[in-house]
């Protein structure tokens, strides 16, 4: 893959559509411009065009047309921009002639981004926000994405560097300065206090994991003895009809998820089978599907069926009792709810509840911290700088100390991408849709 190739992709979604956008980046953007729309047209300004084939002169279709030299562009290099009519021959018209270029190639995942990035247009924490703007189903997400897009992570990031390398930098001049090796003691005090303060902010940062809760969503696993309800229960809060219910005990046997929406916050529900012993070897792996999400689950909906005996809920960090089927009985319970999914009694209050504890857990979307990622290179700084500020306290070497404040500036410095990312970079751009 060259990245002075010229790509083009649709960047538009697949299928049947009004209109479908096609991208063009890289140096030869004008020349094939020229090629099917004629005059390039003044920077920035749509203008209608019909597009032809280069090749034969066909008209292929009637096009909006963009223009966007480089370096003010998306990606930094020329672009073009061919806007054209959604059906899925006319789509395939565009495709199939500029496939028969020389000059250009289709766009591999990410790669227009890939490009933004290389360029010096946005540092990697923001490609992650674009990443999450692409992906994010709830208005919290959404939110958050946008924060991160407008650079909020990043600037901490580069806001803590530089103080890092603040504190390097007197450390240095101290070791040019003292013969022994020595810091002088305002030095001292003057890099502590500074360290101190990084430390403290980063502290804060990487403890919180709402940011991470609120990009991945809560998963709420529903868990209970066969015929308990529970795909009933799924189907009431998809509102759709995802998962085969039965009165046969032992129906539901793989792990069947829905992503919700619960008051702007993303709660993935996930439906598993029945507890119990089971001759059965599927059923069995069914059952021990269910045990490990309920393990994992951010809260487990614990669902008690009015008849049956009573069964023990399996571990779970965080459990709440369900009593099912109220419609036909509600003596024999001792549960934090009830709810009668077939007839939507006890729903509302149920779907409240749940919109707490995800409120609860996801916190106010305010975290600066959103991936794992970031949190890893923060606890990496924030333990050299724990080190370095050891070493100073002690009279330690200060070539050593100086050495764990670089480290803490490099781990922070992965976060925008500064460093040593190229891993990190193939992941992630494989993870875009094509055309972004
Ligand atoms: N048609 C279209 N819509 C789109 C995109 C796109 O590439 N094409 N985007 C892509 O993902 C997003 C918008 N992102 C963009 C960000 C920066 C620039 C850009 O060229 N900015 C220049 C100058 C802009 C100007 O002068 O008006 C700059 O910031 O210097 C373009 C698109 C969403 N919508
Ligand atoms: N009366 C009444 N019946 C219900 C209610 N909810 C579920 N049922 C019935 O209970 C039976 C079992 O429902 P399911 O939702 O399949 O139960 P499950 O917990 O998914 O069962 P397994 O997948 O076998 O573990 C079905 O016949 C449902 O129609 C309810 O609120 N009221
Ligand atoms: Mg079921």
């Amino acid at each position: 893959m060259r990245s002075d190739d010229t790509i083009f992709a649709i960047a538009s979604g697949h299928g049947r559509a009004a209109v479908c956008l096609i991208r063009i980046s890289g140096p030869e953007s004008r020349t094939i411009l020229e090629s099917m729309a004629g005059r390039v047209p003044e920077p920035r300004r749509a203008v209608v065009r019909t597009l032809k084939d280069p090749m034969t002169g066909e008209p292929l279709d009637q096009a909006l047309v963009l223009w966007m030299p480089g370096p003010g562009s998306f990606t930094g290099e020329d672009q073009a921009e061919l806007q054209i009519h959604g059906g899925l021959a006319t789509r395939a018209a565009v495709l199939r002639a500029l496939g028969s270029l020389e000059n250009c190639r289709a766009a591999e995942a990410g790669e227009f981004t890939r490009r933004a990035f290389l360029n010096g247009r946005m540092d990697l924490a923001q490609v992650e926000g674009l990443a999450d703007i692409i992906d994010a189903e709830t208005e919290a997400q959404r939110r958050q994405a946008m924060r991160q897009l407008g650079g909020r992570l990043g600037n901490a990031a580069e806001g803590w560097r530089e103080s890092v390398l603040q504190v390097l930098a007197l450390l240095e001049a101290s070791l040019d300065f003292s013969d022994e090796g020595d810091v002088p003691e305002d030095l001292e005090a003057e890099s502590l206090q500074m360290i101190d303060q990084v430390r403290g902010e980063i502290g804060q940062a990487m403890a919180n994991r709402s940011g991470e809760r609120l990009r991945e969503g809560l998963t709420v696993v529903l868990a209970g003895p066969p015929n308990a309800g529970k795909s009933t229960l799924l189907n009431a809060l998809a509102r759709r009809d995802v998962a085969i219910v039965s009165p046969i005990a032992g129906t539901t046997r793989d792990v069947i998820e829905v992503h919700c929406d619960l008051g702007g916050l993303p709660v993935i529900i996930v439906d598993t089978a029945g507890l119990r012993e089971s001759a059965d070897a599927i059923e069995q792996e069914g059952v021990s599907r269910a045990r490990a999400r309920a393990e994992n689950a951010d809260l487990v909906l614990w669902l008690v069926p009015p008849e049956g005996e009573e069964s023990a809920p399996p571990p779970a960090r965080r459990l709440l009792r369900v009593g099912t089927k109220s419609d036909l009985d509600r003596t024999s319970w001792d549960c934090d709810l009830t709810i009668a999914a077939a007839t939507g009694e006890g729903l509302p209050e149920l779907i409240a509840r749940l919109e707490e504890e995800a409120a609860a857990l996801i916190g106010q979307g305010d975290a600066i911290v959103t991936r794992e990622r970031h949190r890893r290179a923060l606890e990496r700084a924030h333990g050299a700088l724990d080190r370095s500020r050891a070493m100073l306290v002690s009279h330690g070497p200060l070539e050593l100390a100086a050495e764990e404040v670089r480290m803490a500036a490099r781990s922070i410095g992965e976060i925008t991408g500064r460093v040593d990312v190229e891993d990190v970079l193939d992941r992630l751009f494989s993870s875009f849709c094509i055309g972004k």
